[in-house]
């Protein structure tokens, strides 16, 4: 477990950012994550021939040596400023610099209740045009995370539990979760996705409190 701390503590970073400067990096890596995600279905779907598909290749080559010319040699991690402004850049449901997070926001209502309406194109796809079952997990185990957290129980998932009660569509999708009850450290979390046709996925989870300090920042509205 050590090991696994001294990484948390390492990539849990006050880099002093100035909002302006948060902005400009939000702005300027943002959208080359909306790039790159327009990018995944495309390898799916596009019927291109040989001609055009080495071509794509030579310019996504030279982007990508453009792209690795100066690059950090660690996850992002957690960073944050004096003023509390938490970064989760590289989060894999909702980093703002992950091309494959399908989540652009969390949304906290005053109850606890946090929710997400998100999109899930066919990189997405498990059972034939349909969303893979553990896509559903991962999104589920952050929201439920989140529902933890912002109900003042931040902790890691000890066990998330899934009922998938009907086939998942892939396309537009919503999801939510609220915290239930808390028993010392842990934390029991509900929620569930749902397509155009009701509930696909309910899930439960049990959240812990490590023993290391963890952020609370219950009242942040957190974005990607
Ligand atoms: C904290 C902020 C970070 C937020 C990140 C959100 C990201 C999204 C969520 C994730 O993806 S987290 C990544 C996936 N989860 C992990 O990698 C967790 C790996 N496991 C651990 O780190 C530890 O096992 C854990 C912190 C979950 C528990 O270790 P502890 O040493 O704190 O547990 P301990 O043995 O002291 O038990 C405390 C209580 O929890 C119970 N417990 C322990 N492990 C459990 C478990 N896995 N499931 C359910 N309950 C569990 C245990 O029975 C006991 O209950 P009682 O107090 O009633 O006796």
């Amino acid at each position: 477990m050590t090991d696994a701390l001294d990484a948390v503590a390492r990539l849990f970073v006050n880099d002093g950012l100035s909002e302006d400067e948060i902005a400009r990096q939000a702005a300027l890596y943002g959208p080359l994550a909306d790039d790159v995600r327009a990018l995944i279905p495309l390898a799916v779907q596009t019927r291109a021939g040989d001609d055009d598909v080495r071509q794509a290749r030579e310019h996504l080559a030279a982007a990508m040596e453009l792209l690795g010319r100066t690059k950090e040699d660690h996850p992002f991690g957690t960073r944050f400023n004096d003023n509390g402004n938490f970064r989760v850049w590289g989060n894999a449901v909702m980093g703002l610099r992950n091309a494959i997070a399908p989540l652009h926001r969390i949304n906290h209502d005053p109850d606890g209740r946090v929710w997400a309406d998100f999109h899930l194109h066919v990189g997405f796809e498990g059972p034939a045009g349909h969303t893979h079952g553990g896509v559903s997990a991962l999104v589920l185990d952050q929201l439920l995370g989140d529902a933890a957290r912002v109900g003042g129980s931040p902790g890691m998932t000890g066990t998330l539990t899934l009922r998938y009660r009907k086939p998942t569509p892939l396309g537009d999708l919503h999801g939510e979760a609220k915290l239930d009850r808390t028993e010392g450290r842990k934390a029991f979390v509900t929620g569930h996705i749902s397509g155009p046709h009701g509930i696909c996925v309910e899930a439960e989870g049990i959240f812990i409190k490590p023993h290391w300090p963890v952020e609370d920042g219950r009242d942040r509205n957190q974005t990607r």
